[in-house]
């Protein structure tokens, strides 16, 4: 079986409070990049024991780190499967705010429920992404959600983006989530973002934000001047995605915008 994880970005982010086990509630509206895909690919084994392999981007840590073997594991603590070979062809960059990991292992947990019809209910599956990270559950329903409390309570929201053109840059600076956080101090937003989305998108830039920027910017100005750059080709909306350090932008018409060969880039046609 085969599946096609893909990337995530978030529209706002408001870190609004530290909780007592470290993490912080947010408020934020994922939105699915259906284009731009990982490629999972899971057979039984012949062996007695998993075989895992990589291609395509050089993801550092062994295979039990690999989110894709977690998720696998975690499942196992639920009920059994048999052992398997899994290649994962990695695409989407990591520790860029794209969410490709957590993807990655939530479809392997949808996956596992499929091929072997556990009937795990997606209520279920989410509380298994949970224990994963953060990022994870919003991948098993994988539509645009407003999100709450660490980024899992998930409610309703309706989006009005189809035929924009979405560019994605990722300058491959790598960017550690637990220490984005680190650098913020927390306050409860203004404006609600689901509110803010409701207004027509040349606005949302005066009200929508993204929490991490301020700090990320400060330490990595190559991140802040991917942004100006998008605004000064005409992206009605642009922002840093999660804790970075991919930046996005919306555009009405196609943007054409040379980057520098070491940056990543992702272009498609809203659907
Ligand atoms: C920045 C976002 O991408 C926004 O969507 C997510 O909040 C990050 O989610 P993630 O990468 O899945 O994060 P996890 O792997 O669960 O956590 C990594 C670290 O980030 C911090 N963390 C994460 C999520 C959250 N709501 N509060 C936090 O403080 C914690 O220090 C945690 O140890
Ligand atoms: N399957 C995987 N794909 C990518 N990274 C993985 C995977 N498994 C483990 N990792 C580890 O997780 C780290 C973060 O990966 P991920 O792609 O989720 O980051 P991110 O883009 O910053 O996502 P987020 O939006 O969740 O912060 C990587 O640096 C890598 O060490």
């Amino acid at each position: 079986m085969i599946v096609f994880p893909n990337a995530k970005i978030n529209l706002g982010l408001n870190i609004v409070s530290k909780r007592n086990d470290g993490y912080h509630n947010l408020e934020t509206v994922f939105f699915p990049v259906k284009k731009w895909n990982d490629v999972l690919e899971v057979i039984p084994s012949t062996e007695n024991s998993d075989e895992f392999s990589v291609s395509g981007l050089n993801i550092d840590g062994s295979s039990d780190n690999n989110l894709c073997m977690k998720a696998l594991t975690h499942m196992r603590q639920h009920t059994s499967i048999p052992p398997l070979k899994i290649h994962l062809h990695k695409v989407i960059p990591f520790g860029a705010g794209l969410g490709g990991g957590s993807a990655d292992a939530a479809f392997m947990l949808k996956l596992l429920n499929e091929q072997f019809q556990k009937n795990f209910s997606s209520s279920d599956l989410e509380k298994m992404a949970a224990t994963l990270g953060a990022d994870c559950p919003v991948f098993i329903k994988n539509q645009a959600v407003m999100a709450r409390g660490i980024g899992n309570e998930f409610s309703g929201i309706s989006l009005q983006l189809k035929s924009l053109w979405l560019l994605i840059v990722a300058p491959g600076i790598h960017v550690s989530t637990a220490e984005a956080y680190g650098g913020i101090i927390p306050k409860s937003p203004s404006m609600p973002i689901n509110e803010i989305l409701t207004k027509p998108i040349k606005e949302w830039r005066k009200f929508l934000k993204n929490d991490f920027e301020d700090t990320v910017f400060q330490k990595h100005p190559a991140i802040a001047e991917i942004k100006e750059n998008f605004y000064r080709n005409g992206a009605i909306y642009a922002s840093m995605s999660g804790s970075g350090s991919a930046v996005y932008g919306l555009f009405k018409d196609k943007p054409e915008i040379t980057w520098s060969s070491t940056y990543v880039t992702h272009l498609e046609e809203i659907s």
